[in-house]
């Protein structure tokens, strides 16, 4: 911005909303000018401002979509678990005996262990919530979806998954599973989150991960020991629904 003058000092100020501009910075086109001028052809819809209106909308619509889901848990595990494996079926038993209990059944709405914890909900009449992401390669929503949300962003996404669930059973997965996990610890440790149980399952796949955490980080006093009791381990899905149960998760009557 150049320094005032005295040609350009009483130069009216411009505001934008919350921002005022002065000077050089006044020039320029209006909202106004701007929506009636037909040249912008799609643009605006590349810009942060309208990207933030997105952003927005997709809350709204979430907590919309979500408000009357009822005791849920959200199931989060490998997207590329085959029917047929050990962990898919498990996560079709996790998604059944959630049913069975009363509790609804919400995952990212992709395939692997996504499409087997909402296969189990569906086939045993409960509720099955998939919340899909929009990704550069073709992905639609697992067939066993009955209410289903897709999201442009995994931020606002993410709070659908813990605003709508009293819990979260984590299947054997990569990267994004791992995402997932983290940040639910994260929220408990921080207390931004309370009563609110955390159970992985299969103890020979997550054993490691929590025994770098103790040996490591909480030997490193990166981590308190008592943050390892954020998770519970379980080896069945039927341990995995009780730990739920137990840890305050009641289901619909
Ligand atoms: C890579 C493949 C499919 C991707 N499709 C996804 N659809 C919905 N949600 C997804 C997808 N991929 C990852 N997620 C989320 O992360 C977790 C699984 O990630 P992981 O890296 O496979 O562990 C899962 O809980 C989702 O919420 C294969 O075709």
């Amino acid at each position: 911005m150049s320094a005032p003058t005295e040609s350009n000092r009483h130069r009216s100020p411009r505001r934008k909303g919350p921002v005022e501009l002065r000077r050089d910075q006044a020039h320029g086109s209006t909202a106004d000018s701007r929506l009636l001028d037909s040249r912008n052809g799609g643009d605006f819809t590349h810009t942060d401002p309208w990207r933030v209106m997105r952003i927005q909308s997709e809350f709204v619509e979430g907590f919309g979509a979500l408000a009357n889901v009822g005791p849920a848990v959200s199931v989060f595990g490998s997207a590329r678990t085959k029917p047929g494996s050990i962990h898919y079926e498990m996560g079709v038993e996790v998604g059944r005996r959630l049913a069975e209990a009363g509790i609804g059944v919400i995952t990212g709405g992709g395939p692997g262990s996504m499409e087997a914890a909402n296969r189990g909900a569906c086939e045993a009449g409960g509720l099955s919530v998939g919340l899909g992401i929009e990704l550069p390669f073709e992905q639609g929503m697992n067939d066993w979806v009955d209410l289903g949300i897709n999201f442009r962003y995994f931020f606002a996404r993410k709070t659908m998954f813990v605003k709508y669930a009293q819990g979260f059973i984590v299947l054997p997965g990569g990267l994004g599973t791992l995402d997932e996990l983290f940040e639910a610890m994260v929220l408990v440790q921080t207390h931004k989150v309370t009563s609110f149980p955390i159970v992985l399952i299969g103890k020979d796949f997550w054993g490691p991960l929590l025994e770098w955490i103790s040996s490591r980080l909480v030997a490193d006093g990166l981590v308190s020991s008592k943050d390892l009791n954020i998770v519970a381990l379980a080896d069945s899905a039927e341990e995995a629904v009780n730990m739920m149960l137990a840890g305050g998760v009641t289901g619909r009557r």
